[in-house]
């Protein structure tokens, strides 16, 4: 059995802290909170302080992936399991949780490098919440979406998620017919199909996101929001349709930084006493066209330099 109960927040640092306002609160209607950095963006979905919080920094990169546990005995149990494995965890500090906005924050590195903070006890916003659409986010019980994350390290990081964190796989694509296969897997931990996906990368260290999903209760909005970032000069990286696995309606736009935010609606609910893993051999039934996209930094191939353009 999982601990962990969803995805909680994601937190990235950028550059171009003034595009990511255009393209998250006027262009996928996400309400602009405040936050302990004065020039940071924090971005609200529901009753929770932040789910998506972009810094300013030199890089653009992914901060912390944050996951949500019950409470302080699951992140105790976690932190007892990630230990065990081997990789050791850093408990933060009072000073540190506070500013988070959270009851206990632990934070470790995965086997594919990526910045893991565990946590419980979210500090709740219980002031009216105006969202671009007057739309709702569909978070609660399923989380605050999905991330998919490359790594050059396939085998031994699906084994630290499933064995380790104790995600369930929901399910692969298969990547071309060679054998060995290889395969980009999904996986859940609540009624979400997936909260997380994992792929193959040549160099998945940067900027070390391939996509986060966020889900909007109705499809009006998901066509309001496509209008919008289309207007506002976007690059769409894959048109609205709707995915085999999750039956996801949704549309892909490259966020600053060289990832993409897929912006959905129409999950389906997995009822885990009865899911079996599959395999699709389709991304989607229609739509998903990835025509004129800029192709993903976690995949592109590196330059002789070794720099990622
Ligand atoms: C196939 C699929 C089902 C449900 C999703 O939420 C979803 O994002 C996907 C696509 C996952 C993934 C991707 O985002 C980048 C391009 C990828 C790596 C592929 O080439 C296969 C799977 C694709
Ligand atoms: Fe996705």
């Amino acid at each position: 059995m999982t601990h962990i109960r969803g995805l909680g927040y994601l937190k990235v640092q950028t550059q171009h802290i003034a595009r990511w306002r255009e393209l998250t609160v006027e262009g996928l209607g996400l309400a602009e909170t405040v936050g302990p950095n004065p020039d940071g963006l924090y971005l609200r979905m529901d009753e929770r302080e932040a789910r998506l919080i972009v810094l300013p920094g030199d890089v653009d990169q992914v901060v912390a992936v944050g996951w949500e546990v019950r409470d302080q005995y699951a992140l105790a149990a976690v932190a007892k399991d990630v230990e065990a494995a081997g990789i050791p965890v850093t408990w933060l500090s009072e000073e540190e949780n506070d500013e988070r906005g959270l009851e206990q924050v632990i934070a470790f590195t995965d086997p594919a490098g990526h910045p893991v903070e565990i946590f419980f006890g979210p500090r709740m916003d219980h002031s009216p919440l105006i969202t671009g659409y007057a739309q709702k986010f569909v978070t609660g019980a399923q989380g605050m979406g999905h991330v998919v994350l490359p790594t050059t390290r396939m085998e031994e990081t699906t084994s630290f998620y499933t064995e380790v964190l104790g995600f369930l796989p929901r399910g692969a694509v298969r990547l071309g017919p060679q054998r060995p296969a290889t395969r980009f897997r999904f996986f859940g931990c609540n009624q979400r199909h997936h909260s997380l996906a994992m792929g193959p990368a040549p160099h998945g260290e940067a900027p070390g996101l391939v996509h986060l999903m966020m889900e909007v209760e109705d499809l009006d909005t998901v066509g309001r929001a496509y209008d919008k970032v289309r207007q506002m000069d976007f690059n769409i990286t894959a048109s609205l349709g709707r995915h085999t696995n999750d039956h996801m309606v949704s549309f892909y736009v490259r966020a600053p930084g060289g990832w993409d935010i897929e912006y959905g609606t129409d999950g389906m609910l997995v009822d885990e006493n009865y899911y079996t893993a599959e395999e699709i051999t389709e991304e989607s039934y229609w739509g998903h066209s990835h025509e004129g996209a800029e192709p993903l930094a976690a995949f592109e191939v590196p330059s002789e330099s070794g720099a990622v353009s």
